[in-house]
């Protein structure tokens, strides 16, 4: 064989090998200013592998393009402020990425933004999960809860720090923060334990937690400290209103977050526990008109096309309980057909009951929703494990055969050709979500996510960024960015595929589909003409 045939055959091998890849016709039919801002990209990314992710400096280890999204070092205090000073990632900022597809709104927006705002309500009370008071020797595992209460509480204790404080003796917020025990750092040892209690720290995932198993002990106690703040209807409104903004400022034009439906009332501003959730969609509904209408008049309209709300309940509950939020997801439907996207639902699926526990009710709900000629599927979380045949991932047989129209993660889907087949012909698309995984250890680092495999095999792809609150990865640059410097053959022009994907593969109907996805082709092509005139040497 000559060098020339060699070499012809390796190239034809090697397109063989990515036939079925979704970006292929973009790629083919690149135009110059795509070409040149892919090579830009390209270059900065091969510059920033040695000036950033490959120093020699002898107090770091194990740094590299893609490591562990929340790992510290003495001269790199974590991975994440290294991403902010790169030029790559200011690149990523700039990105318009279409729909974020899977993020569970109560973890959404950022913990300090939420922190201050619960700082501003004297209705907000307080108490500690701890059977005595809070002390050195228990903060670490101690959990605070909130809770709105108007009537105010004797319970006895200044503060929760106390000796006599007594578990579950709820506090007005300010006085606990102002008496927390100096010892254990006054005020702002208090907000710090209740950030901690928020959001998962490189500590716990890299040390005491460890394994999917233990992360998600820590990760549940997350949303249990958080959910009393969310659940206050003023701090709900401005926590959604935050939500967008962040979102819009990241390059997100369309969303879909999920709602835990779990709690059937939230608390008003007077603290009474009577808000159905027809008026979570209410709020929800005239924030998303008022921020369009803030956009508009400033000539911004293509930035933000709106949002839909994934119905979801905890997979805990029995599949007789499953019926009343089936019911419940339905009827909200027919009164706002707009504002639902679809059912779910969520929790650790290796803990969790399985799909096969709710096939009745799931066929059940699927026959309704077609009886009554509704558009309401099934966006169901499915494969998000490291098990080979547990219930987490035989979830993914029943997800697609329920009819699901998207998977929620399907990180295990690798495992399975004949399911990966059916996603490619059916139009299924995976929520793929990078730094979730990373964190909640099911891959311990971006070098090692199976999106490659999938992207290989021809599966419609949206990168998502699931709790971003909970991992400090607010919008969706950060998980951009960690997937293309873990991939050689991921450009800018895969992560464009993957964002018009995400609009691709919405429940917006076809002709709002159209027309974001037109808007969202003219910001591309306004971002690729910047990126391709950086010079990537500067
Ligand atoms: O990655 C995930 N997989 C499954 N469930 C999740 C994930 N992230 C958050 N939640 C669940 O969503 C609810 C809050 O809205 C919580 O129940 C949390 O456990």
């Amino acid at each position: 064989m000559s060098l020339q045939d060699y070499y012809s055959t390796r190239s034809d091998l090697i397109s063989q090998d990515r036939a079925r890849r979704r970006d292929n016709i973009r790629l083919a039919s690149l135009t110059e200013a795509e070409k040149r801002a892919d090579k830009v990209v390209r270059d900065i990314r091969a510059a920033e592998e040695t000036s950033v992710w490959n120093s020699d400096h002898e107090s770091i280890k194990n740094i590299f393009p893609g490591m562990e999204f929340l790992t510290g070092s003495p001269i790199l205090s974590t991975s994440k402020e290294a991403i902010d000073a790169t030029r790559l990632f200011k690149v990523m900022t700039k990105m318009p990425k279409g729909a974020l597809l899977h993020a569970h709104l109560d973890a959404t927006a950022d913990k300090k933004f939420l922190w201050e705002l619960a700082l501003r309500h004297p209705i907000l009370h307080v108490r500690a999960t701890t059977p005595g008071p809070v002390s050195a020797a228990n903060i670490s595992s101690a959990l605070p809860e909130f809770m709105p209460i108007s009537e105010p509480q004797l319970s006895g204790a200044l503060s929760l720090t106390d000796a006599g404080y007594s578990a579950d003796k709820w506090i007005p917020l300010s006085q606990a923060r102002e008496a927390f025990d100096p010892a254990l750092g006054g005020p702002a040892g208090f907000d710090k334990w209740v950030l901690d209690s928020m959001v998962i720290n490189p500590a716990e995932a890299y040390g005491t937690h460890n394994t999917v198993t233990k992360i998600w002990q820590k990760f549940v106690t997350t949303f249990r400290a958080s959910t009393g703040l969310f659940l206050y209807r003023p701090i709900y409104n401005d926590y959604v209103r935050q939500f967008f903004l962040e979102s819009i400022a990241d390059g997100i034009s369309y969303m879909e977050p999920r709602i835990n439906f779990y709690t059937k009332f939230m608390f008003d501003a007077s603290g009474e526990q009577n808000v159905p959730h027809r008026e979570w969609l209410r709020d929800f509904d005239r924030i998303v008109k008022e921020i369009k209408e803030e956009l508009k008049n400033e000539g911004r309209e293509d930035e933000f096309f709106g949002a839909k709300i994934i119905y979801t309940t905890v997979r805990i509950i029995t599949p007789e309980e499953l019926q009343w939020y089936t019911e419940d997801c339905i009827a909200l439907k027919q009164e706002f057909p707009h504002l639902i996207a679809g059912f779910d639902v969520v929790g650790d699926e290796n803990v969790c009951r399985p799909l096969t526990d709710y096939i009745a009710p799931l066929l059940a709900f699927n026959a309704r929703v077609a009886e009554l000629g509704l558009d309401l599927p099934l966006l169901l979380h499915a494969g998000e494990t490291l098990t080979d045949g547990g219930k987490a991932d035989t979830n993914l047989y029943d997800a697609l055969l329920l009819g699901t129209k998207r998977i929620g993660h399907g990180f295990s889907i690798v495992k399975h050709p004949k399911l990966m087949d059916m996603c490619r012909e059916q139009g299924i698309a995976l929520e793929v979500c990078p730094i979730s995984n990373e964190i909640l250890r099911l891959t311990s680092s971006m070098p090692m996510h199976p999106l490659p495999i999938m992207l290989n095999n021809g599966i419609p792809v949206a990168l998502s960024s699931d709790d971003p609150a909970v991992f400090g990865s607010m919008g969706l640059s950060y998980d951009f960015f960690q997937v293309i410097v873990s991939s050689e053959v991921t450009g800018l022009i895969t992560l464009g595929q993957m964002a018009r994907d995400s609009l691709e593969f919405s429940t917006l109907p076809t002709s709002e589909k159209e027309e974001a996805i037109a808007s969202w082709e003219r910001r591309w092509h306004r971002f690729v003409e910047e990126v391709a005139s950086l010079d990537p040497s500067a």
